[in-house]
């Protein structure tokens, strides 16, 4: 299967497709190892934790731009050291599509390393 960071969500009629439970288990499994499947709610959600509220809202700020990028939208509980993404596909009636598994890859591009540049707080 091809890499999900290197799709582009698309929206059609295919795109509001559910996702299979045999592909999307082996996507989950081989490429998104850190993110969460609840079944109940159709959606996938990872804890992404961090040292201060500055590393927190940068990296709330590169999620949203990768949303408006991809017009595909999480859910966001956003605390002083931590940010929980959610993604379902609201369109299928909040079930799990390709789309919230193409957001979710490019998510786990985004590396939080510390180091903001000289003048960034600590
Ligand atoms: C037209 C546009 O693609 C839709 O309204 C998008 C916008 N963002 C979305 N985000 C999410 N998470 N689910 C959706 O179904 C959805 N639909």
């Amino acid at each position: 299967m091809e890499q999900l960071a290197s799709q582009q969500c698309v929206h059609n009629d295919d795109s509001k497709k559910p996702l299979e439970d045999e592909t999307r288990d082996s996507l989950l499994k081989e490429q998104l190892p850190e993110w969460n499947y609840d079944a109940d709610k159709g959606e996938v959600s990872r804890k992404f934790k961090f040292k201060n509220y500055y590393h927190t809202m940068a990296f709330v700020n590169a999620v949203a731009w990768i949303a408006n990028k991809q017009a595909h939208h999480p859910d966001l509980e956003v605390s002083y050291g931590h940010c929980l993404v959610r993604y379902t596909t609201h369109d299928a009636g909040n079930s799990l599509c390709l789309n919230d598994l193409i957001c979710a890859a490019h998510i786990d591009t985004l590396e939080d390393n510390g180091n903001f540049g000289p003048n960034f707080q600590d």
